[in-house]
């Protein structure tokens, strides 16, 4: 299966679809994030299930572990392939999370996120977090494979480090992927696919470069052609 997710952050359920229906379920799998799903709801999940897409669902969860862990089963049970939630939440709220999975037997992995890839170390900083950006992603992939889920979210600047760290079977999901001369944007720590691949990464989470192109199918294919076989 292709390590490419394609985030489909639209506004409504016919651009979600217009788009994913340039895109083959062959090259890619697709993520529905909090500005589609608090738009449209689980009925999107239906649909793009429905045209063969596997979809993580990337609603970030952080709660108390009860309500986090019920977020969590009502996100598998609609057959979501991967779901996540905040790694700051900490140890219990991901246990919680992971062991109702695990009761209910539900196949769906549970990754979290570590330090979103929009911040800099200055903006780490700026929130109390005195310890190098690195090190504060290494510390809650850490936790978060000690409470025993199946990966993180990071950027793929840290994805060497977590692999020597952590094995190459702990799922490192990478946004901040720029394709070379592509826009920035808001992202603060970025690599282009094949170099995302070449570090660590095992997905790579790509959505404006994709959703914003004026052939999504066309880049989409040429970012295939980049990466390892
Ligand atoms: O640390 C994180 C966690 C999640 N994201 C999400 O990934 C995509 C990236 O989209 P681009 O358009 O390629 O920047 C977006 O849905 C974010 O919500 C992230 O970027 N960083």
């Amino acid at each position: 299966m292709s390590p490419v997710i394609v985030a489909l952050d639209v506004p409504s359920s016919d651009q979600a679809l217009a788009l994913v229906d340039q895109l083959d379920p062959a090259l890619c799998r697709v993520k529905v994030g909090k500005e589609l799903f608090t738009r449209c709801g689980p009925e999107i999940l239906k649909a793009l299930h429905g045209r063969g897409f596997e979809v993580f669902l990337d609603l970030k969860y952080h709660d108390i572990p009860n309500t986090c862990a019920q977020a969590v089963l009502a996100a598998a049970e609609q057959g979501v392939w991967m779901v996540n939630v905040h790694a700051s939440g900490g140890r219990r709220m991901m246990e919680a999370a992971g062991e109702v999975l695990e009761q209910h037997q539900l196949p769906t992995r549970l990754i979290a996120v570590t330090v979103l890839t929009s911040m800099s170390p200055d903006d780490l900083q700026e929130t109390g977090v005195t310890r190098p950006l690195q090190e504060q992603v290494l510390h809650l992939a850490r936790l978060t494979r000690d409470s025993g889920l199946h990966g993180v979210v990071c950027s793929a600047q840290e994805a060497s480090i977590l692999r020597d760290a952590l094995g190459s079977d702990f799922l490192k999901v990478t946004p901040g992927i720029r394709p070379a001369d592509s826009e920035v944007g808001d992202q603060r720590r970025i690599m282009t696919p094949e170099a995302a691949m070449a570090a660590g990464s095992t997905h790579l989470v790509i959505g404006r470069p994709i959703s914003r192109a004026a052939d999504p199918g066309q880049v989409l294919r040429d970012i295939t052609r980049l990466l390892p076989r």
